[in-house]
């Protein structure tokens, strides 16, 4: 996204070498940070599990005692300087210096939703993570339909013809593989006792019993397409739709339909990759399925797949990618350096990052600006949304490049 130019306020700039009456100031200290919460402080950095990964150790000032949190998330690799800073008593924004802003922005979730569920659940301390992510994803786009309706064989064509905009949301299930499938490409093919564990750790952004299976998204599954720059399409059945949407992610939703059901009857023995007595079951679902494509408010289009390159070409039309369109690749982030000695300090939900003095004639390229209005999403997943720019001190503030 651009940022206009007015966008780095004035005040900052004004206030460089002042106080900030409305925000923390914070200087970056070393390997271990040390930042209070109500009657806790929450020790960052001090390793204690292994030397790849950021300990956390908790001190309960009303209890003299301290508690090693069960620590959930994807966990930031260690650094030789953090900065802290408690964004509304229920995270700390912890900024790794010495790093690329693509890996120098975490959230260290303290009382989240998401965490208070999971200290229930475990009768324990918790604490999660949640990579911070410059800009937005584009928005997923959820195919469903009944089987053999030809859902796979539409989106590898989007696929090979846009690889570098879409990227397959790879699903977990209990079902064994057909024979040309591959572990960790079509599915990650799993232990149902393994799956459900993950479903009650909260790992799973939607899941369903399909045809006597387990079927599931897991949220990293849609985070490592999105983290890829890519557009995300699940295939998932009907009750993973309405799943998705009463959950947080926001994506497009589109129903696949056969021309009758006699033809799908044929697709799918012509597949050839299921039992008699497993077709059977699939095309009973598909009746149940077929009556729901006109729920209220669940997808946002349907189309019918007779002629395979007609449905192709409607379902490329909806997705904006009219005849000639190559695959124009969302713009690529570049990732600037944050230094080990940074200080950062908050005005609302901007934070200023100051790397340090500006080389004499050069452009200043050591301030930065790290908007967090727009934030969303977290632990188990991402935290997205940041908005992240360049701020010139000695052009009153009117001059701001955007990174993001
Ligand atoms: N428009 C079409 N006309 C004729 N055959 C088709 C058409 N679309 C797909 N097929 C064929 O129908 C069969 C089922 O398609 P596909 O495997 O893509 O279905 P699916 O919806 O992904 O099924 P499932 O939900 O079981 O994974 C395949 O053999 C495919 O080649
Ligand atoms: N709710 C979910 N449904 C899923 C997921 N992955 C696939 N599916 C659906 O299951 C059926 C059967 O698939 P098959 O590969 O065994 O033929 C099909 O309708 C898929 O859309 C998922 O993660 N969640």
């Amino acid at each position: 996204s651009v940022v206009s130019m007015g966008e780095a306020p004035a005040f900052f700039v004004d206030n460089l070498n002042g106080n900030f009456p409305n925000g923390l100031h914070s200087k970056s200290k070393g390997c271990e940070t040390a930042i209070d919460i109500g009657d806790k402080t929450y020790v960052i950095g001090a390793s204690i599990e292994s030397a790849c990964t950021i300990g956390i150790q908790i001190f309960n000032k009303s209890t003299s005692e301290w508690v090693i949190p069960v620590v959930l998330g994807a966990r930031p690799k260690p650094s030789k300087g953090y900065s802290a800073i408690v964004l509304d008593e229920d995270r700390i924004l912890v900024i790794k210096g010495n790093t690329t802003s693509d890996d120098s922005f975490w959230f260290l979730e303290v009382n989240t939703a998401f965490v208070r569920e999971q200290k229930m659940r475990m009768a324990t301390e918790v604490v999660a993570w949640s990579k911070g992510v410059i800009g937005e994803a584009a928005k997923p786009i959820v195919i469903s339909g009944p089987s053999g309706v030809g859902k796979g064989t539409l989106i590898s064509k989007l696929m090979e013809e846009f690889p570098s905009m879409f990227g397959f949301s790879v699903s977990h299930t209990t079902r064994a593989p057909r024979t040309n499938e591959q572990n960790g490409i079509h599915y990650h093919f799993t232990e149902r006792s393994v799956m459900e564990k993950d479903i009650e750790d909260g790992k799973f952004l939607e899941y369903a019993a399909v045809h006597g299976n387990l079927y599931g998204t897991s949220i990293e599954a849609v985070d490592v397409v999105a983290d890829k720059g890519k557009r995300c399409i699940l295939d998932i059945d009907v009750q993973g739709a309405r799943s998705v949407r009463a959950s947080s992610l926001e994506a497009i939703f589109i129903f696949i339909c056969p021309p009758s059901f006699e033809e799908l009857e044929k697709r799918l023995r012509a597949r050839g990759t299921e039992s008699e007595e497993q077709i059977q079951k699939r095309l009973r679902n598909a009746k149940a399925e077929l009556e729901q494509r006109n729920s209220p408010g669940l997808f946002d289009h349907i189309l019918v797949n007779d002629n395979l390159d007609t449905c192709y070409e409607k379902l490329k039309k909806l997705l904006g990618l009219a005849d000639g369109v190559k695959s124009t690749q969302e713009s690529v982030l570049k990732p600037v350096d944050v230094s080990l000695e940074h200080t950062v300090s908050k005005i609302d939900h901007k934070i200023l990052i100051n790397c340090g003095a500006r080389e004499p004639g050069k452009p200043a390229k050591n301030m930065f600006v790290l908007d967090l209005a727009m934030m969303k999403g977290g632990a188990p997943g991402r935290t997205r949304g940041l908005r992240f720019y360049t701020i010139d001190p000695s052009s009153n503030g009117f001059d701001a490049e955007a990174l993001s």
